[in-house]
């Protein structure tokens, strides 16, 4: 075997594959190579106008990849990789650059660019190296390489095309084609390396190492030959050296002569590869810029963002540019999605908003928290941290909350909120297990029990919503008078019903919702807030929401 000692010389190494492909996987992974896997963040949002040539565009992509997992592990995972490989293949037919097709159409109209036709796959791969320097400093060295495959699509009818789509195949794979499963089919001949179009090129890979772990031991530096010398330099290699200087992507006009005193200043670059400026001080760079990264995060976790704010967060790895239909689009990454959408799973959005509003002010004033030794909640927010914590960390008990879909809305708005949702056993035993946009959190609560006849769980404010207007008058001052008997003064009692306007003829919703009543009764606000007054409570603010519930909310006196 003549690869297997090029994949041996990496046993002990850390080898990270920073693709989400299965297929990359699964072609590494045959051949013994030992390694994990980190998705990359980047996307392919490289300028694709800038390159000359569609391997440059692909090589780029696959060294942007790379260096974005490179220099994100040491800070996420915690340690430094040895080697990271990126890759990227595209697909190129009559000058077009095909990556993976954005929805159904845009697969039909791929494929059938691609039908009867010969076509490239090319796949950029880039080989980083990652090694730390003394003082915490990491020292990139990229090797690239890239691999041309011509395939020949034979003539597909519209029956085939429709039906191969709807496989759902095309999705997640460049050109919009799978050569090694269904897509196969559509394939009447290949010439070149038959991995490289199913996304790897392993031959190659296997050459590209050999090169680089088995030259004289001396130096790597020395001896290792770059793809990419200074007379070489193109567009895309203009790109890579900026990001890789610690400037942003940007600024790809710049020309190579501007690169050049970054490339051999310090005097340990060498020759071989594409070093990373070991002069600029990235630590500290990124340590300067980092409170603008998290504000862009914290503003548009809240705003609609304008298309500043959208280009920076692009340079974030959290959105990715496209064109659509002659405009310029973004969409989230796999990150935001999984992370920052309020309605994921595994979303962060509430704590993203905890530390703009709340962290955030407190850190502004750190300088005064090291001179003076205190807390500066007052300096931020102008109380008292134990008058802060009253407003916003309390704890709030929902009577008769259901499946608990208000008390998640709120401990989503108010992160130091916790929500104890009280029901009926009945409600409670099915309601517990239900997930309202898959939202888990510590923070809401149900307890099981009767609210007329149970003792209620304590709590700073109470809500009552959709509760009062079901219930004959005597229940209602039964659970007032109750509620005013455990509230002790500045409790809340939050009452939300459709509030019926002062000429009692509308809204519509308040009246419609009276028919399907039989003993309770729709009221005015100020009628609500008369009642509260009965049992103690008096009126802090009415919400007339125009949507399904307005709201009133009262204090204990
Ligand atoms: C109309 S639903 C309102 C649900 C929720 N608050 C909302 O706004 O969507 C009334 C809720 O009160 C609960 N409920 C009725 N009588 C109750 C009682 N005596 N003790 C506790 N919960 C009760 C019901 O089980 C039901 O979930």
């Amino acid at each position: 075997m003549v690869l297997n000692p090029v994949i041996s010389k990496l046993a002990g190494k850390l080898v990270v594959l920073a693709s989400a492909s299965p297929r990359r996987l699964e072609i590494l992974t045959n051949v013994g190579l030992k390694f994990e896997v980190v998705p990359s963040w980047f996307k392919e949002t490289l300028d694709k106008t800038l390159f000359k040539q569609p391997h440059e565009y692909a090589v780029a992509t696959a060294k942007q990849k790379a260096l974005e997992v490179a220099k994100r592990m040491p800070f996420q995972h915690l340690k430094t990789p040895d080697i990271v490989i990126g890759a990227d293949t595209v697909v190129t037919v009559d000058g077009l650059i095909l990556e993976k097709p954005l929805d159904k159409q845009d697969a039909y109209n791929m494929l059938s660019r691609l039908s009867g036709k010969e076509h490239s796959v090319f796949t950029g791969v880039a080989i980083v190296l990652c090694h730390v320097l003394q003082g915490m400093e990491i020292e990139y060295r990229i090797f690239d390489f890239y691999e041309e495959t011509k395939v020949k699509f034979a003539d597909l009818s519209e029956e085939m095309l429709r039906e191969y789509i709807d496989s759902g195949e095309p999705m997640d794979k460049a050109g919009g084609y799978g050569i090694q499963a269904l897509g196969g089919m559509l394939v009447e001949y290949v010439h070149g390396d038959f991995l490289n179009v199913v996304g790897f090129p392993l031959n190659h890979f296997c050459k590209r190492l050999g090169e680089i772990y088995n030259a004289p031991s001396e130096s790597l530096s020395q001896s290792v030959r770059s793809e990419t010398s200074r007379d070489q330099c193109t567009s895309a290699d203009k790109l890579t050296k900026c990001v890789e200087r610690g400037e942003t992507v940007e600024r790809p006009n710049e020309d190579c002569k501007d690169v050049a005193p970054a490339l051999t200043s310090g005097g340990a670059v060498p020759r071989g590869g594409v070093y990373c400026n070991l002069n600029f001080p990235h630590r500290i760079v990124d340590l300067m810029d980092g409170f603008k990264a998290s504000k862009c995060l914290f503003a548009a976790s809240k705003l609609k963002a304008t298309e500043r704010l959208l280009d920076a967060l692009v340079s974030l790895g959290l959105l990715t540019k496209f064109k659509h239909t002659e405009t310029t689009a973004y969409r989230n990454t796999d990150v935001v999605n999984q992370y920052l959408v309020s309605s994921s799973e595994r979303s962060l959005h509430g704590y993203i908003l905890h530390c703009n509003d709340l962290v955030w002010p407190l850190f502004t004033h750190l300088e005064f928290a090291v001179q003076e030794g205190a807390s500066q909640y007052e300096r931020a927010f102008g109380k008292r941290p134990e008058d802060f914590f009253q407003d916003a960390y309390y704890s709030t008990c929902d009577l008769g909350g259901c499946t608990g879909a208000m008390a998640y809305e709120f401990t989503k708005a108010h992160p130091g909120l916790s929500v104890t949702v009280f029901d009926l056993p009945t409600v409670v035993e099915m309601s517990s297990n239900f997930f309202p946009n898959h939202q888990h959190t510590s923070r809401v609560t149900f307890v099981a029990g009767d609210f007329f006849t149970d003792d209620l769980p304590k709590a700073d404010l109470y809500i009552l919503a959709r509760i009062l207007h079901d219930l004959p008058d005597e229940k209602v001052h039964l659970l007032l008078s109750k509620l005013s008997t455990i509230c002790s003064p500045g409790c809340g009692l939050l009452v939300s019903e459709i509030f019926l306007d002062e000429q009692r003829n509308g809204p519509s919703r308040a009246l419609l919702q009276a028919l399907s009543m039989t003993v309770g009764k729709q009221r005015s606000a100020a009628e609500y807030s008369l009642l509260m007054n009965k049992h103690g409570f008096s009126q802090d603010c009415i919400k007339y929401t125009e949507n399904f519930l307005d709201a009133l909310l009262c204090i204990k006196e």
